[in-house]
């Protein structure tokens, strides 16, 4: 078995290379639909797609031809249980027709997300970013948020509801030929952990009582703005009032709810406005902060290709925010419709976390080059985030004033925090309650929208702020529904991130609070995660985890430790007040 095995090490050798040539074209061709999308554009993405996925599923068919189960060796039998898994693509042995109608189904539906636009009475259209961004975030007139809220929806969700329930059922035929029992079966395996759906059940339990003491608090703060009538007696929040599209991230809206008023501003976005910040500047802060941890810098490949800003000559582009991997060691990229703000400081070193973990895994064989699971990806920008974004950090680099450090700054600076980290949770978690809820079948197409503001008033506490029916798809509303983009990776990354961020604070001898930590310059933290980011998905994700926190399990104890302070004080805040929610939308809303 010595010799096979010499023999399949060279013949993956081989594959390993080949696949990235053919990655490479793919990315190409995927880049150029993106940051230019026109209908050639398109056609060639697609035939790249094909080409790709050909690809994929003719390596899985040699790889048979190997006893690579009963191999000895375990890093060969997991590269090829890795080439073995070819995803959607298993479609194509069955119906070529119905894959190419697949890939179609998932680019029209991104289509549609990316040209939406919401057009006021005047003409005057916006498209998602900046334009309706910056007004969810800015705007502080009910109505106004409203048209916006609800436009959105009419100009993205409601046109791809059919287009989605056919994706539904080609993307589960494809599940089932590549061996799963559905779409969600397929997805959850990448995390490899036979309990894991208990395990992020626990993880949200253990974090619902930071959440519940959060938005009752908001919710009084925004009653006081906008007028208690205003609000349902079920105890919801409307979801248009929490200067965000989908009220996943509440931190626009620190004005409204600021514990206490006259202390230094959080928020630098007007700093950053005021020091004329351009992007490439953003970009530089984040690479210089990777830079000081001893950690790769950007590559001039990077700078040279990336798209930082969203074109002026009119071309039209995927604006959602993302980093790219070119499989061939040189190649990086960052897409992103940058806006002078925080939130977009925070979104640059969110993905260029992402590149950083492709150029520390880049030796790897393709098959690794990917992250320990696609939780870890979404963590390692945030881990950086939570450094850059102390009140310290900012003085250093010039976007604070004055640093004051009495508990009402911490309580206000923790506010800020966990109005992104906090409110995110509930949305984090339910996004794929629900898509798994389509997949195995157990949410009818019958009652796609009603099932999601099911889970939206469960877990969230906000309600549909105007009357919504089967003909609305407000899911398809969100980026990664019609871009199929998975999303349970972001609620276990909100979780490993704090976990890290420990970790890293005490490798960088951070002896005071947790969320007053910066890690910044520390070449021991940035040695210790820089090590366990070479790693890919060449280990077991538990192994990838124990390598920087010394545990091989999630756990929701860093992100409480962190916020303790803060909810010491919201549960006084809040003493006496009914926190919770019916579990039921509003009737008349729904
Ligand atoms: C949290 C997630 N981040 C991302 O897509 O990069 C989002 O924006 O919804
Ligand atoms: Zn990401």
């Amino acid at each position: 078995i010595k010799s096979e095995q010499g023999r399949a090490a060279q013949w993956l050798r081989d594959a390993n290379d080949r696949a990235g040539r053919v990655y490479y074209n793919l990315q190409v061709a995927r880049w150029v639909y993106a940051t230019n999308i026109t209908k050639f554009n398109g056609e060639r993405q697609h035939n790249a797609s094909i080409m790709s996925a050909e690809f994929d599923r003719e390596a899985a068919e040699n790889a048979t031809s190997f006893a690579w189960e009963n191999f000895t060796d375990s890093d060969l039998r997991r590269q090829f249980r890795k080439i073995s898994d070819v995803g959607s693509a298993a479609l194509l042995r069955k119906d070529k027709a119905k894959y190419e109608r697949l890939i179609s189904l998932v680019t029209k539906m991104e289509t549609t997300y990316s040209e939406g636009q919401v057009c006021d009475k005047k003409g005057t259209c916006l498209d998602l970013e900046p334009g309706l961004t910056r007004l969810m975030a800015t705007s502080r007139n009910y109505s106004e948020l409203l048209d916006a809220w609800k436009g959105w929806r009419d100009a993205t969700g409601r046109k791809i509801r059919d287009d989605y329930k056919e994706f539904v059922s080609l993307s589960n035929e494809a599940a089932v030929e590549n061996g799963y029992r559905d779409t969600g079966d397929y997805w959850r395996s990448w995390y490899d952990t036979a309990d894991f759906r208990d395990q992020l059940e626990q993880l949200y339990e253990e974090m619902k009582p930071l959440y519940l003491n959060l938005h009752a608090y908001v919710k009084n703060k925004l009653k006081a703005k906008y007028g208690e009538s205003l609000f349902p007696p079920s105890g919801h929040i409307p979801a248009h009032l929490l200067g965000n599209m989908w009220a996943q991230s509440w931190n626009n809206i620190f004005d409204i709810v600021e514990p206490f008023a006259g202390k230094p501003s959080v928020d630098v976005t007007p700093k950053m406005k005021e020091l004329n910040y351009t992007p490439r500047r953003m970009f530089n802060i984040s690479d210089e902060f990777f830079t000081s941890l001893g950690l790769e810098a950007m590559p001039q490949e990077f700078w040279d290709h990336s798209m930082l800003e969203k074109p002026t000559d009119g071309r039209k582009v995927v604006c959602h925010a993302s980093a790219w991997d070119f499989y061939n060691k040189k190649d990086f990229r960052i897409k992103q419709c940058t806006d002078i703000t925080m939130d977009d400081l925070i979104t640059v070193h969110h993905e260029m976390g992402h590149v950083e973990y492709y150029l520390q895994y880049k030796e790897q064989p393709v098959v690794y080059r990917r992250g320990a699971n696609p939780g870890f990806h979404e963590a390692v920008g945030d881990v950086l985030a939570l450094s850059v974004s102390t009140p310290t950090h900012l003085k250093e680099i010039g976007l604070l004033d004055n640093v004051t450090n009495d508990n009402e700054s911490v309580i206000n600076y923790l506010m800020s925090i966990a109005l992104d980290k906090i409110a995110f949770i509930p949305f984090g978690y339910l996004m794929d309650q629900w898509r798994w809820g389509v997949f195995n079948g157990s949410i009818k197409f019958e009652e796609y929208n009603k099932e999601w503001w099911k889970l939206r008033c469960k877990y969230q506490g906000v309600s549909p702020p105007i009357h919504r029916n089967e003909s609305d798809f407000d899911p398809g509303a969100k980026y990664h529904i019609p871009a199929n983009t998975p999303y349970i990776r972001y609620f276990v990354s909100y979780v490993l991130q704090f976990q890290f961020h420990e970790a890293l604070c005490n490798t960088a001898n951070q002896t005071g609070p947790l969320h007053m930590c910066d890690i910044y310059r520390s070449t021991e933290a940035g040695a210790k995660l820089g090590n366990m980011l070479k790693l890919g998905s060449s280990k077991p994700w538990p192994e990838a985890l124990e390598k920087v926190t010394g545990t091989r399990n999630m756990s929701a104890n860093a992100i409480l430790l962190y916020f303790k302070p803060l909810i010491d004080w919201l549960k006084v805040q809040n003493q006496g007040q009914t926190i919770t929610w019916s579990e039921e939308c509003p009737i008349e809303y729904y």
